[in-house]
């Protein structure tokens, strides 16, 4: 048994915290899952735990955190965040948050190319743990590590968290290249000039160019911008369909983080001037501004410009 020792409490009972805590037990160890509805007592819970995985949306991120600093938590409680999405009053990342609110805890990011569905059906998969404390993000690799996912250490956690989070803007992009059917020239394109863009805000943001060109950068991109699994694939699909995004959301299973991330990344290129045009037009087509076709019109006839810059 690995680390039999160690106990793990995952918060957040939704597809991705039911998958994590699926991994772990099949590495045969102690997890509890805990979520707001399960009623039962964090408190006690998380008395004895060596590991907390936070997996809730970008929404329960703040309420999970001040429900934490009411409680005793340990300071070599390892605190792990797989949450993809950024808060809309601060605009911060979850590590941003997590780090600020228990800056004595060991802090380590999870995240990578993982549609949990297909994980959960124990198809091969990989993932990063990022942290500055490397013997946290060393324990964490052991805990989750298997036959079928394969953890990878990375020591920029700000990266690996920004690209899970901004690739979701372009996979609602991706959705709409689908669902209007413009054909693998137009999806090409578009993906790798996704990329830049990512890198653009990321490396502002914090994050070192080298991991957006990795597993939780380019691979995630890569898996979310072309799986109809990706609940953010399937928001742009839709929307490229004709349905309104209300119908949308009314049927999707799960949180679509990209519409949140949208907006709020919308702001922070604001202040920050940077160039974010597919998520300009993303965020358009979200408000009802505009069409899907229109979406597209508007990146193509765009200033010609030189490829880099
Ligand atoms: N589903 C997937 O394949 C993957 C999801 N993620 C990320 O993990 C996070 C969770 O994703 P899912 O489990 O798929 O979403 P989900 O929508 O199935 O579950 C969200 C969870 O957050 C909790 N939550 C929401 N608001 C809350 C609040 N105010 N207070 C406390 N808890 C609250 C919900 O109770 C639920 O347990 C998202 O940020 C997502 O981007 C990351 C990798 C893969
Ligand atoms: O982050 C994910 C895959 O890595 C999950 O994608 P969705 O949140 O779009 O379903």
């Amino acid at each position: 048994m690995l680390e039999n020792a160690k106990k793990i409490t995952v918060i957040g009972g939704g597809i991705w915290g039911q998958t994590l805590a699926n991994l772990a037990r099949l590495n045969h160890l102690a997890v509890r899952v805990w979520s707001r509805h399960t009623g039962e007592d964090l408190g006690a819970i998380i008395a004895d735990t060596e590991v907390i995985i936070s997996a809730v949306s970008i929404k329960g991120v703040v309420p999970t955190i001040e429900k934490l600093q009411q409680l005793q938590l340990n300071s070599p409680t390892i605190i792990v965040t797989a949450t993809k999405g950024l808060e809309p009053i601060t605009t911060r990342t979850p590590f941003h948050l997590w780090n600020q609110a228990f800056p004595a805890n060991p802090l380590v990011v999870l995240s990578g190319p993982n549609l949990a569905k297909e994980i959960n059906q124990g198809l091969p998969a990989a993932t990063v743990v990022a942290s500055y404390q490397q013997k946290a993000a060393i324990l964490l690799q052991k805990l989750l590590s298997g036959e079928s996912f394969r953890v990878y250490l990375n020591s920029d956690p700000l990266g690996t968290e920004l690209g899970g989070t901004l690739k979701n803007v372009m996979a609602i992009a991706s959705g709409v290249c689908d669902g209007l059917q413009l054909g693998t020239n137009a999806k090409s394109a578009l993906l790798t000039r996704a990329l830049p863009e990512i890198v653009r805000v990321g490396t502002c943001l914090g994050g070192c160019q080298e991991t957006f060109f990795g597993l939780s950068g380019l691979g995630d991109l890569l898996a979310t911008c072309n799986s109809p699994l990706s609940r953010n694939y399937q928001v742009g699909y839709q929307l490229a369909l004709g349905l309104s995004l209300p119908e949308i959301l009314g049927k999707l299973e799960g949180t679509a983080e990209g519409i949140n991330t949208t907006e709020v990344l919308m702001r922070i290129a604001q202040e920050k001037n940077l160039y974010v045009p597919i998520t300009c037009q993303v965020e358009r087509l979200l408000r009802g501004e505009i069409s899907p076709q229109v979406a597209v019109y508007e990146l193509m006839r765009r200033d010609l410009k030189s490829e880099f810059d």
